[in-house]
């Protein structure tokens, strides 16, 4: 089983927290305490972090009181340091400016109008950061991301877009998922929620993320892959869902899913372009049937589309 959403300071930082996991090893956390990107974490083992807006940051604050490269944090045994990269609106260590400076347990880093807490791992206050930042960012139910964490990654990945990768996005919406909350009450409709997101979970990589954008509608970021391998990808999903056998008290219950993908294109100028974009095609794959994978040029289907309920 692969795990989701692992750090990567060449792709993109994914704001997770797996409980136990980051604990067992030494080392120490920097978190967004204030300003956007709010709740991001990433851990500080053996390797520098960069934190900046541009991409190659290994921790990537959108913003723009922040330097493309701002500052860098690396580990000396079991010390840390923090310096300044020649920021334009400088590094200031609990309000004092600094060029070098090392940092101690629980100093807050503000890089522009963005307040980013050093904590060493285990500490009190870390764990009860981690312990909100958990309750801010992931689902309860799914344990994937929230609505808000996952449009803060999807705007990451369409600034990396526009520097030429291929982005692609898939729109996963249960089918007919209100008729089991009412034949089977919403305890059964929470299970089988939670048993789609385990699978949705297992099938994304590392540099993929998959979020909860509320009720019964998932969202996968497809980060270097163009349409045709983000098709197969949600195929691949689609079937696994409708392969699934879910257990409920009065027995077991099988779910479909439809599926919109597209792929980001340069006359797109926002994520919410590319979210319409996505949600077309699944309202599409709704209207031809369910169960199914819509996307650009997909069928050739003209009705007319007139969803009563936009989803954005
Ligand atoms: N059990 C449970 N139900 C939820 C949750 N969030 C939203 N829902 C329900 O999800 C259902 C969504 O219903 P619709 O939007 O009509 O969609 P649908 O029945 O899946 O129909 P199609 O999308 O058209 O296939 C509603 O009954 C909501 O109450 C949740 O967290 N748990």
């Amino acid at each position: 089983m692969k795990k989701a959403q692992t750090p990567d300071p060449h792709t993109t930082q994914r704001l997770r927290v797996v409980p136990g996991e980051a604990n067992m090893r030494p080392g120490a956390r920097l978190v967004v305490i204030h300003g956007a990107n709010l709740g991001k974490t990433v851990e500080l083992i053996d390797k520098p972090v960069t934190i900046g807006r541009a991409p190659v940051c290994s921790m990537q604050i959108e913003h723009r009181s922040v330097s493309r490269l701002h500052c860098e944090v690396w580990p000396e045994g079991d010390r840390f340091f923090v310096r300044d990269l020649g920021s334009t609106n400088s590094t200031m260590i609990n309000d004092g400016q600094i060029e070098l400076s090392e940092l101690k347990d629980g100093d807050q880093i503000k890089v522009g109008e963005i307040v980013i807490k050093f904590l060493r791992r285990e500490s009190l206050e870390d764990r009860y950061l981690q312990a909100m930042v958990e309750m801010a960012t992931v689902d309860s139910l799914t344990q994937l991301p929230n609505r808000r964490v996952w449009r803060e990654a999807l705007e990451s990945e369409v600034a990396r877009a526009a520097h030429g990768l291929p982005l692609s996005l898939a729109f996963v919406d249960l089918d007919h998922f209100k008729r089991i909350n009412d034949e089977l009450g919403h305890l059964s409709g929470d299970e089988v929620l939670k048993a789609v997101a385990k699978e949705i979970r297992q099938s994304v990589r590392a540099d993929q993320v998959a979020g909860r954008l509320g009720g019964e509608e998932f969202a996968i970021i497809l980060p270097n892959l163009p349409l045709a391998a983000a098709v197969r990808f949600s195929e691949g999903l689609r079937e696994s869902v409708e392969a699934l056998r879910v257990n409920l008290p009065t027995g077991v219950r099988r779910i479909t899913t439809s599926v919109g993908v597209v792929q980001w294109l340069p006359g797109m100028q926002t994520s919410a372009d590319f979210m319409r974009a996505a949600d077309s095609e699944l309202f599409r794959a709704k209207a031809e049937g369910r169960n199914r994978v819509c996307y650009p040029g997909s069928s050739a289907m003209l009705a007319e589309r007139t969803d009563p309920k936009p989803r954005i």
